[in-house]
C-alpha cells in the first residue's frame, strides 16, 4: 500500500542536540494524525525536514511513494504539500484577498506566471472561495496586520489551502486563539477533510482540540516516538502521561 507520507528512521542533529532521532511514521490517505509532546520533543523539527526547510541528518521522506527527502519547499509545494507556521507568515500589508492569492501562486510555484502571464490565473475565484469558507467575508479587503492574531490564524490557515493541497502540515494551528474562533477552526478542518479527502498532520499543544479531531496520534519525547494511536488508547498511556508530567 502507498501511503500519503512516509518518513523512515529521520534524524536531525545539531550539534550534540538529537532534535529528532530516528522517527519513523506513515499518514494515510484522508487521515487527519495529530503529532504532540513535550515542549522541545522535536516536533517542529520532524515537520521541517519533511517540508523541505532542514536537511534531516539520516533518514528518508516518501510522498506518494516518492523519496522527496532534501527537496526543497517550493519543489514540495508543487507536489502538493503545503503547511501553517507556527509564527504566523501573513503579509500584514497586503489585504486578506491578496493573501490567500500569494500563497495559491506559491503553491503553484508560478513565478513566471506571477512575472509574465495572466495575473489572475482563476486564483481570485479561489481566494474569494477560501474567504466565504472560513467566514472572512467582512475582512477580505482589510490589511491582514490589522486582523486580530485569531483572525490571522485562520487565514494563516485558509492560505495553506490554497491550490487544493494533497497533504497540509499545520503547526499549532489552535495556538492563541479564542473558543469561538477555534470551534470555528476545527469545523473547517472537518469539513475540507471530509469532502475534499484532503490529508493533514496537526502538531498542537491543546489537547481537547487535537483529540477531537484527529483519528490517530503520534507522541514524541526527546526525539523519538513514545506512543501512536487513536486519541482513546493515547489518552490512557502510562509513558504518555508519564512524559508530560515529567516536564
Ligand atoms: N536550529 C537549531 N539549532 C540548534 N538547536 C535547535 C534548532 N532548532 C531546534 N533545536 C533544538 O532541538 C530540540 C527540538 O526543538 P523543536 O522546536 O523541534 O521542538 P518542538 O517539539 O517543536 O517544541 P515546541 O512544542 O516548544 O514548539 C530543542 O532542544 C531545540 O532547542
Amino acid at each position: 500500500m502507498t501511503h500519503v507520507l512516509e518518513v523512515s528512521s529521520l534524524k536531525k542533529y545539531f550539534g550534540g542536540v538529537k532534535a529528532v532521532d530516528g522517527v519513523s511514521f506513515t499518514v494515510e490517505e484522508g487521515e487527519i494524525l495529530g503529532l504532540i509532546g513535550p515542549n522541545g520533543c522535536g516536533k517542529s523539527t520532524l515537520f521541517n525536514c519533511i517540508l523541505g526547510q532542514l536537511t534531516p541528518t539520516e533518514g528518508e521522506v516518501k510522498l506518494d511513494g516518492r523519496v522527496v527527502t532534501g527537496l526543497y519547499p517550493a519543489q514540495l509545494n508543487r507536489l502538493g504539500v503545503s503547511r501553517t507556521f507556527q509564527l504566523l507568515q501573513v503579509f500584514p500589508n497586503l489585504s486578506v484577498r491578496e493573501n490567500l492569492i500569494l500563497a495559491g501562486q506559491e503553491h503553484k510555484g508560478s513565478m513566471i506566471g506571477r512575472l509574465f502571464g495572466a495575473r489572475d490565473a482563476g486564483l481570485t475565484a479561489e481566494a474569494d472561495r477560501m474567504i466565504a469558507f472560513f467566514k472572512l467575508e467582512h475582512l477580505a479587503d482589510q490589511k491582514a496586520g490589522g486582523l486580530s492574531y485569531g483572525q490571522q490564524k485562520l487565514l494563516d490557515a485558509a492560505m495553506a489551502f490554497m491550490a487544493g493541497p494533497r497533504l497540509v502540515l499545520l503547526d499549532e494551528p489552535a495556538g492563541g486563539v479564542n473558543l469561538t474562533m477555534l470551534a470555528n477552526l476545527k469545523e473547517r478542518l472537518q469539513i475540507i477533510n471530509r469532502e475534499l479527502g484532503a490529508t493533514f498532520v496537526v502538531i498542537e499543544h491543546n489537547m481537547d482540540f487535537v483529540m477531537s479531531l484527529c483519528s490517530r496520534v503520534v507522541v514524541m519525547a526527546e526525539g523519538k516516538i513514545l506512543a501512536e494511536g487513536p486519541p482513546s488508547a493515547i489518552r490512557n498511556d502510562p509513558a504518555v502521561i508519564e512524559a508530560y508530567l515529567g516536564h
